[in-house]
C-alpha cells in the first residue's frame, strides 16, 4: 500500500484511522487479566506475590510494611502456639507460662509501635521456640490452623530481629496474610498488561467472586494438595481437600468461563511430598487405592479434579504441580501467561 503524501486527503485520512485502529486492537491485545480463585490459604496471593517478584519487586515504602507483617506473623503464631500449649495441659510451668505471655505482649508492642524487636525480646522467642512444649504444639499445627509458615519465622529470627533487615522475596512469600476481598495488581509482565485479581477465598469471601467471572482472559484456580487431611478453617467438620474439588466442579460446570483459559495449580507439592511419608491418603479420601505416595497421591488427585468435567473442558484446562513458596514457579507463571495468550489470540482469529 502507497501512503498518500498529502496528510490531509481522504484516503491519508482513512489510512490513518485504519493505522489507529491496527494500533489499539494490537494493545487491547496484549491486556489480560487473570482471576485467582480457590479456597482459603491455597496460595492465591503467593502465587500474585511471585508474579509482583517477577515484575521487579517492591517499593522500599512497601518493603516496610511487610517487614511489620513478618512481626504481626511472629506475635500471632506465638499466641497461637501459647494457647495450643495452655488448653491442651502440654508441661509447661506457670513461670514460663508467664514470662511467654509477657513476650507476645511485647511482641504486640512492637508491630503496634512499628518498631524492631532487639536483642532480648529476640532470644526470648528463641528460647520459646525451641522449647518442648512449643515444639509439640508445632507438631499438632494442623489441628488448629496454625499455617507452615510459622516454624520458617521462628528460625530466621536472628535475621529478622536486626534493625536493617530488609525482607527477601522468601520472607515475603512465607508471611500469611488472609485476603478480604479482592485485591487487584496490574504489572507489565513479558510485553503484557496484565491484571491479577487475587480474591480471598475463605467462603464468606466467594460472594464476590462472581462479579469478575464474565470479563476475565484466564481463571488460574489454586488447590492445596497437601491439606487433604486438613480441615476447613471456616467449617471444622468439612475436608479442604473436599471443599476444594466441591468448589472447582461448581465453578468450572457452570456457564461461565467459556472463552477464558482455565488453569489449575495443584498447589504446596512440598508439603504434600513430606506429608505422604507418614499421613494415609485413604484415610481421609476412602475412594484412593494406590501407593502412599506422591506419584499415586497426585495422579489420583489431578484425576478427581478431572472426573465429571465436560470433555470440552478437560481439553482446555491446563494443571500444574505448584510449590508457589520457591522462586522456581515462576518458570510456569511463564509457560501460564504464553498460554493464556496463546489461547486469547486464538479466539481473536489472530493466530
Ligand atoms: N510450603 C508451602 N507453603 C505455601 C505454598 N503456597 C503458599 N504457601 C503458604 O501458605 C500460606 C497461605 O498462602 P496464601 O497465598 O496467603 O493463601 P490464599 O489462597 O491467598 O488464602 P486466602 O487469602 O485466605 O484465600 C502462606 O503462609 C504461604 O507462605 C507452597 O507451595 N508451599
Ligand atoms: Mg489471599
Amino acid at each position: 500500500m502507497t501512503i498518500p503524501h498529502d496528510f490531509t486527503s481522504q484516503p491519508c485520512r482513512i489510512f490513518r484511522q485504519i493505522e489507529k485502529s491496527l494500533e489499539k486492537k494490537k494493545s487491547a491485545l496484549l491486556e489480560q487479566s487473570v482471576l485467582l480463585i480457590g479456597p482459603g490459604e491455597s496460595g492465591k496471593s503467593t502465587v500474585l506475590k511471585q508474579i509482583r517478584a517477577m515484575c521487579g519487586g517492591y517499593t522500599k515504602h512497601e518493603l516496610e510494611e511487610k517487614k511489620l507483617l513478618i512481626l504481626r506473623n511472629l506475635w500471632t503464631f506465638s499466641d497461637m502456639l501459647l494457647e495450643y500449649v495452655i488448653k491442651n495441659y502440654l508441661d509447661m510451668n506457670e513461670t514460663d507460662k508467664k514470662k511467654y505471655k509477657v513476650m507476645i505482649e511485647e511482641l504486640k508492642f512492637c508491630v503496634m509501635s512499628g518498631g524492631h524487636m532487639g536483642d532480648e525480646l529476640a532470644e526470648t522467642v528463641k528460647v520459646f521456640w525451641l522449647c518442648a512444649p512449643i515444639q509439640e504444639a508445632y507438631e499438632k499445627r494442623n489441628t488448629y490452623h496454625l499455617t507452615e509458615s510459622a516454624g520458617y519465622f521462628f528460625e530466621n529470627i536472628d535475621r529478622i530481629k536486626m534493625p536493617d533487615f530488609q525482607p527477601t522475596n522468601q520472607d515475603i512469600v512465607r508471611i500469611r496474610v488472609p485476603t478480604t476481598g479482592v485485591v487487584t495488581a496490574d504489572v507489565i509482565l513479558k510485553n503484557i498488561k496484565l491484571s491479577v485479581i487475587d480474591c480471598g477465598g475463605q467462603r464468606q469471601e466467594r460472594r464476590k467472586w462472581y462479579h469478575y467471572f464474565d470479563d476475565v482472559h484466564a481463571v488460574l484456580f489454586v488447590a492445596a494438595i497437601s491439606e487433604y487431611d486438613q480441615k476447613l478453617v471456616e467449617d471444622e467438620s468439612v475436608n479442604r481437600m473436599d471443599e476444594a474439588l466441591n468448589l472447582y466442579h461448581i465453578v468450572f460446570n457452570g456457564k461461565y468461563f467459556t472463552k477464558a483459559a482455565c488453569i489449575l495449580f495443584l498447589n504446596k507439592i512440598d508439603l504434600f511430598r513430606e506429608k505422604v511419608k507418614s499421613v494415609s491418603i485413604k484415610k481421609f479420601h476412602p475412594g484412593f487405592e494406590g501407593a502412599n505416595t506422591a506419584e499415586d497421591g497426585a495422579k489420583y488427585f489431578r484425576r478427581k479434579f478431572r472426573d465429571g468435567m465436560h470433555p470440552d473442558f478437560k481439553k482446555r484446562l491446563y494443571c500444574h504441580e505448584t510449590c508457589a513458596i520457591s522462586d522456581q514457579v515462576q518458570i510456569i507463571i511463564n509457560t501460564v501467561i504464553d498460554t493464556v495468550v496463546q489461547e486469547n489470540l486464538k479466539d481473536t482469529g489472530m493466530i
